[in-house]
């Protein structure tokens, strides 16, 4: 090991969320190092978000047009699956990250390229594909923003079969003729549409009960319709006890609880993820290896006051803009310490201030971009009764508002509003139809800002939108 080069931060991991750290320390003065061991950009820009949304914008734009009178006729063909991988390619920079090392590099941060590793207190080593060690220290803190990977479950004949997780399903090149998807969550909805509207037949097996089971139960209906509609076949309460494959090529067959087969020609195993930590060093600061890591508020891990963590490592919300808005909290939180701060008041400020990542426990907002899209923020009816609030769910037909009707023939959808009856505000609303993605954000300010119901009716939504959807709501709730 060489001597130690010290900044004042040290960031391990150049996601979304380890981008954004570097982004607010740097504002502030304070001398960072980022540590990346794959593509600055992270999981988002090459394997997830950015690609995943560049596959699905043909298939949802071709739907919309397909409701459309006097436009369907002209959209009735197949999509130009190689012109749709042509414009992921672009958007990843074919999964080339230049472009984002220089804006690192143009903060006046530097990027380390290697495999870093806590090293004790405030150290990080850091070791380059080239073999060459580094030792980093950090006078004021370390941020662990090392991000996920997918969980492959551990079947029976599994590994080896060359199955897909969310890296391949974003980033394959050919279209299979029948693709299997494990998993009834958000990337197994998103990849069916995907991959059912370039050409594939899809099926998706479910182990529970329905599609998007962390959203209201409308949801997941919806969106199975439409899939249903779309020619693929969704099949609920099914597990799957092993995979058949020669190789990692050729016809997969999956093996289900009760001996049926199904063969496909690939499967693509969206079964969740795991936090990327069983070889960061976490044992060389008493943490464990492989664990979630668990923060405060202000992303700061208990019991250790120089260590941080942000993004889908610490498991508060495994979406970008979540872990974007953690270090942005974070940074801010970091720089105040180190007595850097820009004039707000040291890192106590209350729930809704500048140092507590207050939002990711009140106001998640997700938009899942399925056919319909699906968009949420905040709890779910069953959520808000659990928590024994006393609340009231109103909902409406999304198909039933003029902007709606206008925007696709024979429009489907439907918005739910909770509202919490003591205090009067909404605690959560859950948009799922065409378009329904840019409803979400009037509602997350809604949320957040706890705005009255009585207030809200004076915000009057412009005719003929969908968002008249939300003066039927309030209508509704106001009987
Ligand atoms: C298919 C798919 C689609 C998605 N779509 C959306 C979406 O539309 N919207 C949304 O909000 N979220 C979406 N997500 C979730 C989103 O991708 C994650 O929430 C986000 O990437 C988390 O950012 P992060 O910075 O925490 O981690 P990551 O993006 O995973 O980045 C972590 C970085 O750390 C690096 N790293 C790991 N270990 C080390 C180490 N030891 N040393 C150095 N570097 C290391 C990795 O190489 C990586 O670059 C999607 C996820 C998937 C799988
Ligand atoms: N548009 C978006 O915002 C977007 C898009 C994609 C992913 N994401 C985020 O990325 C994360 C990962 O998504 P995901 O869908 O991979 O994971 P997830 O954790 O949301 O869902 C995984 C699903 O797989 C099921 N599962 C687990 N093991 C299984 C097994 N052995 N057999 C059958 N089913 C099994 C689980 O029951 C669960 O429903 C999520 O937090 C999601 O919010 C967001």
């Amino acid at each position: 090991m060489t001597e130690p080069v010290e900044y004042d931060v040290v960031v391990l991991g150049g996601g979304p969320a380890g981008e954004n750290i570097v982004d607010r320390t740097r504002a502030a003065g304070l001398s960072t190092a980022l540590v990346e061991s794959e593509l600055v950009g992270g999981e988002c820009s090459y394997w997830a978000c950015v690609p995943s949304k560049a596959l699905l914008r043909p298939a949802l734009a071709r739907a919309d047009a397909r409701r459309v009178p006097g436009l369907a006729a002209a959209v009735s063909g197949p999509l130009d699956a190689e012109a749709v991988f042509a414009h992921r390619d672009y958007w990843t920079g074919d999964w080339k990250d230049g472009g984002q090392a220089e804006w690192v590099e143009s903060t006046g941060a530097h990027l380390y390229r290697g495999h870093g590793r806590l090293y004790g207190i405030r150290k990080v080593a850091v070791t380059s594909p080239e073999g060459v060690h580094h030792v980093l220290s950090a006078r004021h803190a370390v941020v662990v923003a090392t991000g996920t990977r997918a969980v492959v479950p551990d079947l029976p004949g599994l590994h080896g079969a060359g199955a897909w997780t969310s890296r391949e399903a974003t980033s394959a090149r050919h279209v299979p003729g029948r693709l299997l998807i494990v998993g009834g969550s958000v990337v197994a909805c998103e990849m069916a549409t995907a991959w059912q509207a370039l050409g594939s037949q899809v099926t998706v097996l479910v182990r529970g009960s329905g599609l998007l089971p962390r959203m209201e139960p409308f949801a997941g209906e919806l969106v199975a319709e439409a899939l249903t509609a779309a020619g693929a076949v969704v099949r609920t309460g099914v597990a799957v006890e092993a995979v058949v494959r020669d190789g990692p090529t050729g016809p997969v067959t999956v093996v289900l609880e009760g001996g049926e087969l199904l063969e496909g020609d690939e499967l693509l195993m969206a079964t969740g993820r795991a936090p990327r930590t069983e070889d960061i060093g976490l044992d060389t600061v008493g943490l464990t290896p492989g664990d979630w890591i668990g923060v405060d508020e202000s992303c700061r891990v208990e019991g250790h006051d120089w260590l941080y963590a942000v993004g889908d490592v610490n498991h508060r919300a495994l979406l970008t803009h979540q872990g974007k808005y953690q270090a942005r909290i974070a940074g801010a939180a970091i720089a105040a310490r180190a007595g850097r701060g820009t004039g707000a008041p040291a890192p106590d400020g209350g729930r809704w201030g500048a140092y507590a990542a207050t939002a990711d426990t009140e106001a998640v907002p997700q938009a899942v971009f399925t056919d319909p899209e699906a968009a949420a923020v905040g709890v779910t009816l069953a959520e808000a009764e659990r928590s024994g609030r006393r609340v009231r769910a109103v909902d409406h037909d999304l198909g039933k508002v003029s902007g709606a009707g206008l925007y696709a023939d024979g429009y489907r959808g439907r918005a739910r509003m909770v509202v919490d009856l003591d205090r009067e505000v909404l605690l959560g609303a859950t948009f799922v139809g065409p378009g329904a993605a840019e409803l979400l954000h009037a509602a997350t300010i809604a949320v957040v800002g706890e705005v009255p119901i009585g207030r809200l009716w004076h915000a009057v939504p412009a005719f003929p939108t969908i968002s008249e959807v939300w003066l039927r709501l309030l209508e509704a709730y106001r009987g």
